[in-house]
């Protein structure tokens, strides 16, 4: 969905034609962390999903942002995409979703070419939840959960008894429940993502994409949204990619985790393989202490290493 098209479809296909057109280097061997080979064996009964030498861009930039990257996410698990503000997450998962052409490569679901899935077809395959969501005026929760139903039937129909099921569900599992009638225009942010999240569970597809699905949740909500992810992995065996910011939400929900930097993989792997003090210093620029626990690794931030533009940071 564009980011000026209010229409709550759960999933469109938006494919720029004007974008750039090279394709870099073929992934590389299997002992680097940086193949996406080391994802293949980790795949549980889900359905498969990967990307392969995907370059993506915008008509504006001059390069593309996204250069020839491959990512494997393995089935019926959660796979964690992180990098820093701008690595290209967003744009790695909407060419994913086929929202955003690729230039060069494909993206395979269950073994077919998503863009040339028929769009609605897709939509009942694949759920993405996007950061670009905008809301119809005057629309209950409970309606725009509804629209996430709209690749499982017909223009003219209404909703069936499946349908509804399906609703309920989606709303119950968000918890937003207690709030199914009111505007979605009068909500809290935080609310409203709740209720996006809905729409996307009402959707009922194998695999899930979410765009930074914990964002403006306060901590309780944040566990609560981690907890409906691995509950679609471990009870439904959901093929799941979410962009996180946080770390140590990805250390802990992830099974894979993908780091990204300017549009480049630079670690692939379990948790405890990709999340370390060099990785940290290397993609994110900041010093950091990585402990490993029971828990996964426990990160502790100390500063920065350098600003934007590169130049070391002097305290
Ligand atoms: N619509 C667009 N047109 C042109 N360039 C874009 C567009 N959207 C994103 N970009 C650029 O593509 C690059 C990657 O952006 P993207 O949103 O994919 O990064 P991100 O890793 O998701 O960032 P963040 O963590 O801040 O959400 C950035 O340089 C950004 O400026």
């Amino acid at each position: 969905m564009s980011k000026s098209d209010p229409t709550p479809t759960p999933i469109e296909h938006r494919r720029d034609e004007d974008v750039h057109s090279e394709c870099d280097e073929a992934p590389e061997a299997q002992t680097d962390l940086t193949s996406p080979a080391v994802a293949a064996s980790d795949g549980g009964d889900g359905t498969p999903f990967s990307a392969e030498d995907l370059v993506v861009g915008y008509p504006t930039s001059e390069e593309p942002v996204v250069d020839g990257e491959s990512l494997v996410a393995p089935p019926g698990k959660v796979t964690a995409l992180v990098g820093p503000n701008g690595s290209g997450k967003s744009t790695l998962l909407k060419a994913m979703a086929s929202q955003l052409a690729a230039d060069a490569g494909s993206v395979l679901l269950d073994g077919d070419e998503v863009e040339s899935m028929d769009s609605k077809d897709l939509a009942r395959r694949l759920g993405l939840l996007s950061q670009e969501n905008v809301a119809p005026e005057s629309i209950t929760v409970e309606k725009l959960v509804s629209h996430g139903r709209y690749p499982h039937r017909g223009f003219f129909d209404g909703l069936t008894d499946e349908d509804r099921a399906a609703i309920d569900r989606a709303i119950d599992l968000a918890g937003v429940d207690h709030i199914r009638d009111r505007d979605v225009g009068s909500l809290s942010g935080g609310q409203k993502q709740l209720v996006w999240i809905a729409m996307v569970l009402a959707q009922e597809t194998d695999v899930l994409l979410l765009d930074e699905p914990t964002t403006f949740l306060d901590m309780h909500h944040q566990l609560e949204v981690m907890e409906i992810v691995e509950r679609l992995r471990d009870e439904s065996e959901k093929t799941v990619v979410v962009v996180l910011h946080d770390l140590q939400q990805a250390a802990r929900l992830a099974d894979h985790v993908v780091a990204l930097k300017d549009g480049a993989v630079h670690g692939r792997g379990q948790p405890e393989e990709v999340i370390t003090e060099e990785m940290l210093a290397d993609v994110f620029g900041i010093e950091a202490t990585v402990t490993q626990t029971d828990l996964g690794p426990q990160i502790t931030p100390l500063r920065p290493l350098h600003d934007d533009a590169g130049a070391d940071v002097h305290l």
